[in-house]
Parts: C-alpha cells; sequence; structure tokens
C-alpha cells in the first residue's frame, strides 16, 4: 500500500499535495458519517421552527477503491440494499453538467435540484436494477440518483475509475438518517477526489474545520434532496458536524441557522425500531395535507413542537446545567414526552411506536417519543439515572407519567416480578436487568433495541483505509472490497473499521477509531 498523506489545502485556497511520492492512483480510503436522532422538533423543523438533532454512534463507511485509467467505469457496491450497477464514465452526461450556467463548484451552495439535469441523469438512472420488484426498482433509483447528480456535479471526465463500496450499521428508513449519512459519505469521498478538502489534519484551526464540514455538509445537502424532496437539511447537518445543534430553516434559499451544542450532554440512549418501514417523503406529505385541512390547528401544533424545542435549548445551554442533575434530566424527559403527544396529534406515529412507549413506559426506565418522520421508524428512551426506585418497583408510585391500566398488565406485572427480583442497593445493576428483560419483550413483540450514546463524531476519514492496530511493523491491515463485503452484521463491520461502539452499559469514553481522524471544531480543529 503506498502511502500517501491526506491533501492539504492551506486557507488562501491555493492547492498544495503534500505527497512522500507521486503514485498513479490514489490509494483505497474510508469515510465514515453517523446517524442521527432528532431529540426534539421534527416535522416542525421543515416549517422553520427550530430543532435540536443529535449525532448517534451508529455510522455509515464507504470504501472508495481506485481502478487503473483502462477500467472506464464508476461502480456502486450498495450490499445493504442489494444494489450493485457500473457505468461506462465516457457514456455519463457530462456535457449538460459542465454547460455554462450549468456547471456546479465545489464551493457553491445549491439549494434545489436542476431539472434539465435530472433529465439528462435519467436514461442513467433507468438503467438501474431494470428487473427489480417496483418497490425496490425505487429505492435503488433513489441511492443511484443521489450517488449519480453528485458524482456527476463534482467529479470529471477525467476522475478515475472507481468503485464505491457502502456499508451502514444504521437501520434504513427507520428515522435514524441513514440517507443523510450516506449523502455525507458520498459527499465527503468525492470532495477528498477532486482534493477540495483539506484534512482533518493537525493544527487545522477551528474555522478551516468547519468550512470544511460545511463544503461536505452543502453536497450531501443535495444528496439528500435527491432522495426525500424537501429535506429541512437537520440529518445532512449533524451526520456532517457530529455531537448535537440546534437547527432552524426559516428561508430555504439561504443557508439555515445551525448552532452547535457543545453543552449537550453525552446521554446514554435506548433506540427501538419497530421494523415498520415508512419514507419520510410520505410523513412529511402527511403533514402538509394535515396543514392545508386544519391549517390554524396545525400551526398550533407545530408552533407548540418549536416551544418544546426552545424550553430544551434554554436549560441546556443555562448557566450552571448540569446534565446529572435529576431535575435537568426530569426537564429533558418531560419535554420529550410532550413532543411525541403533539407528533401523535400531527398523524405521524404508528400503532407499533404506541407500544413500544408503553412497554417502555411500564418498566419506568426512561422518556420516550417516536424520533425522525414516524409513521414507524424508531423510537428514542432517554434513561433515568436512576430508572426505578423502590416505591415504582412495587407498584405504588409511576413517576414516569406511565399509565398503569390494567390493560396492560402483562407488561406490568413482568415488570415488577422482574424488578422486585433485582431490588438492590445498586441501581446500575437495577437498570441493566430491566434493560435485559425489556429486550426479551421487545424482541418477542418484533422490534429491535439498540444501546446507543448521544453526542458523537460526525464525518470521519480513514486515509488509506490501513489500520494499524497498534502494530506498525506489520504495516497494518488493509481494508479491501471483499473483507468489507464479508464482514458480519454491525459488530463484524465495527471490528473491521476500527471501531469500539458505545452501548448504554458501558462507561462514556470516546470511542476508538484506530487511524480515523475527525473534524472536531469543538475541540480547536482536528482530532
Ligand atoms: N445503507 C444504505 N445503502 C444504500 N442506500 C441507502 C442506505 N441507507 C439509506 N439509503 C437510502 O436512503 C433511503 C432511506 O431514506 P429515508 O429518508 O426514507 O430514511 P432515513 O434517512 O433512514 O430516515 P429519516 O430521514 O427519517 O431520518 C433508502 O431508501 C435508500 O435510498
Ligand atoms: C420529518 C423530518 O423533520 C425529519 C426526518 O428525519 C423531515 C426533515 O426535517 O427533513
Amino acid at each position: 500500500m503506498a502511502s500517501q498523506s491526506l491533501p492539504i489545502l492551506p486557507a488562501n485556497g491555493t492547492l498544495q499535495i503534500k505527497r512522500k511520492q507521486s503514485t498513479p492512483m490514489m490509494p483505497a480510503f474510508m469515510v465514515s458519517a453517523p446517524g442521527k436522532v432528532i431529540v426534539y422538533g421534527e416535522h416542525a423543523v421543515v416549517y422553520g421552527k427550530p430543532a435540536i438533532a443529535a449525532a448517534i454512534s451508529l455510522r455509515s463507511y464507504l470504501l472508495v477503491s481506485s481502478l487503473s485509467k483502462s477500467h472506464r467505469t464508476v461502480t456502486m457496491r450498495f450490499p445493504d440494499i442489494q444494489l450493485e450497477h457500473s457505468w461506462n464514465l465516457d457514456d455519463l452526461p457530462w456535457d449538460t453538467f459542465s454547460a455554462p450556467g450549468k456547471k456546479k463548484y465545489y464551493y457553491d451552495l445549491v439549494t434545489s435540484l436542476d431539472p434539465d439535469l435530472i433529465a439528462a441523469m435519467q436514461p442513467h438512472i433507468d438503467a438501474v436494477s431494470p428487473k427489480a420488484p417496483a418497490a425496490i426498482r425505487k429505492i435503488h433509483h433513489s441511492t443511484a440518483g443521489s450517488f449519480l447528480y453528485l458524482f456527476l456535479s463534482l467529479a470529471s471526465r477525467k476522475t478515475a475509475p472507481c468503485v464505491y463500496t457502502l456499508r451502514s450499521t444504521i437501520p434504513i428508513g427507520a428515522g435514524l438518517g441513514s440517507s443523510a449519512s450516506i449523502s455525507v459519505c458520498i459527499s465527503a469521498a468525492l470532495l477528498l477526489q477532486i482534493r477540495a478538502l483539506s484534512g482533518p489534519h493537525q493544527d487545522q484551526p477551528p474555522q478551516e474545520c468547519e468550512l470544511q464540514i460545511e463544503r461536505i455538509n452543502r453536497w450531501a445537502f443535495v444528496g439528500e434532496m435527491c432522495i426525500h424532496g424537501n429535506p429541512s437539511g437537520v440529518d445532512n447537518t449533524v451526520s456532517s458536524g457530529g455531537k448535537a445543534v440546534l437547527f432552524q430553516r426559516q428561508d430555504y434559499n439561504k443557508p439555515p441557522l445551525v448552532t452547535p451544542l457543545h453543552s449537550f450532554p453525552e446521554l446514554p440512549l435506548l433506540l427501538v425500531n419497530t421494523r415498520q418501514s415508512r419514507s419520510t417523503a410520505t410523513e412529511v406529505a402527511k403533514v402538509s395535507t394535515l396543514r392545508t385541512a386544519h391549517s390554524a390547528l396545525t400551526e398550533n401544533i407545530l408552533n407548540a413542537i418549536g416551544l418544546v424545542t426552545e424550553s430544551a435549548h434554554q436549560l441546556l445551554t443555562s448557566p450552571g446545567f448540569d446534565s446529572t442533575s435529576p431535575t435537568a434530566l426530569k426537564h429533558l424527559g418531560d419535554l420529550i414526552t410532550i413532543n411525541h403527544g403533539l407528533l401523535v396529534a400531527l398523524g405521524v406515529s404508528h400503532p407499533k411506536l404506541e407500544r413500544i412507549r408503553e412497554i417502555i413506559d411500564h418498566t419506568g426506565i426512561g422518556w420516550t417519543k417516536l424520533t425522525g418522520a414516524g409513521g414507524g421508524g424508531c423510537s428514542i428512551t432517554i434513561l433515568k439515572p436512576q430508572p426505578t426506585t423502590l416505591q415504582n418497583v412495587n407498584g405504588n408510585g409511576n413517576n414516569n407519567g406511565a399509565h398503569h391500566d390494567s390493560s396492560s398488565d402483562e407488561s406490568d406485572s413482568n415488570s415488577e416480578v422482574d424488578c422486585s427480583a433485582s431490588i438492590i442497593s445498586n441501581g446500575t445493576k437495577l437498570k441493566h436487568k430491566i434493560l435485559d428483560s425489556l429486550e426479551v419483550k421487545l424482541e418477542n413483540e418484533g422490534f429491535e433495541k439498540f444501546e446507543t450514546t448521544l453526542g458523537g463524531d460526525g464525518v470521519g476519514v480513514l486515509w488509506p483505509a490501513v489500520l494499524h492496530n497498534g502494530n506498525e511493523e506489520e504495516g497494518g491491515e488493509e481494508i479491501d472490497q471483499e473483507k468489507f463485503l464479508r464482514a458480519e452484521g454491525t459488530a463484524g463491520i465495527e471490528r473491521l473499521v476500527g471501531v469500539a461502539g458505545l452501548g448504554v452499559r458501558r462507561k462514556v469514553e470516546r470511542e476508538v477509531r484506530e487511524g480515523w481522524k475527525f473534524w472536531r471544531p469543538w475541540e480547536g480543529g482536528f482530532a
């Protein structure tokens, strides 16, 4: 593996490539970007209200492998959706994308898709999975459209033939920003390939770091537009920058207001996937229909959601905010409950989301809401520091607002039995026991549970795609396409790419990603 440094673009914008030696091909490299949860404010954010969103530790990974010039192809290998397709580089509509008035540059702000460019691209999208069933073809065409629009906008006829292999640990279409995460990966990879990004590297000033993230984010937004039409941009913003943000987009012709929330606590989070698929576009359209039919009412609900977000923001940024204080956590938790109720009123919940909330409420372990577009997808639960007191384990209290109605007796009695059995002095053990019994119960009903943490890193780069695993002498482990494709499940992918994931039961420590570099403006630049 040729050793080659990341391209360096100095502040004055003149491109310099710092290389040990010139090599005919770029080394294989990887980029990775996180999923997100919207903690407060989904749907209302589409109508100009603020939302708070945070990165999670589930991520997408894109491996970029150059081919020799004789290949003349660009290939997507996206096994998560069983998509594999190659285009001949010379057949693509470069002329249309580079025509005067059409050509966009890496530093441009693109806020809408150009119908002429979409039309020029269409025959090449139609050629993708032509025989697949309609529902699958639709998914393939969205992803391929997003990839090709970015590729044709950022690359050029002279771009080296390449294979882009993508795998993600983020459940797709579950409200966790899987599409934004892949758009961020594609945008970052292409910008790195055309050398429009510097770093992340040592001594990178925070402003430059922010500029790089913004550049990736802008193009990721274009990718998001290809996948779901009218995105607010919140998902790609969090996926690019990581941690948590207050996000507001009042004018779609201008960049959104994004305020990083450095004080956002690294909260343990329980994520439950209904496994009920839905499309963000459909859920967003539902709210739009409701808004037309019941405009004043819907406007009030959207305003109320905006107030929920503002209240959380006020608390999170108040002097002396302490995320370990039970009062502060209860405030944030109450807002989760209220926000969920308002989303129910907008009609974007689903019986399966309600069932999950009911099961979790009965354990008293935390506060639950749907996250993202709803209509299925995932719920999030912010965990209480000490989930269940002796009092409510015994059924004498209900500190969670959970309705202990006799119709859900089964979950009640189960959790009571389980909790009673584990009334031990150590609250952590109790929490683990509740989480274990919850997992079984949720799985029995066909749901999938993830334990994760809020507020991690944004986009990262592994350049070249080699992990040293503490042993420089052996030259490291190269991540090639076949290894990457063979890695089994989330654990296999994370092991291969060098990520030690975090769960709610582990101590909150910085995740270990050997060789990976991240733009971290909140730490003064690079890390
Ligand atoms: N791992 C992946 N491989 C290929 N395409 C993907 C992958 N993950 C997401 N996509 C694309 O993104 C689409 C899902 O986007 P959608 O916006 O519906 O859901 P989401 O991004 O997971 O959730 P939300 O936007 O509500 O947070 C898929 O249909 C597919 O086109
Ligand atoms: C439903 C929505 O608010 C969040 C999707 O994760 C849509 C958007 O912001 O683009």
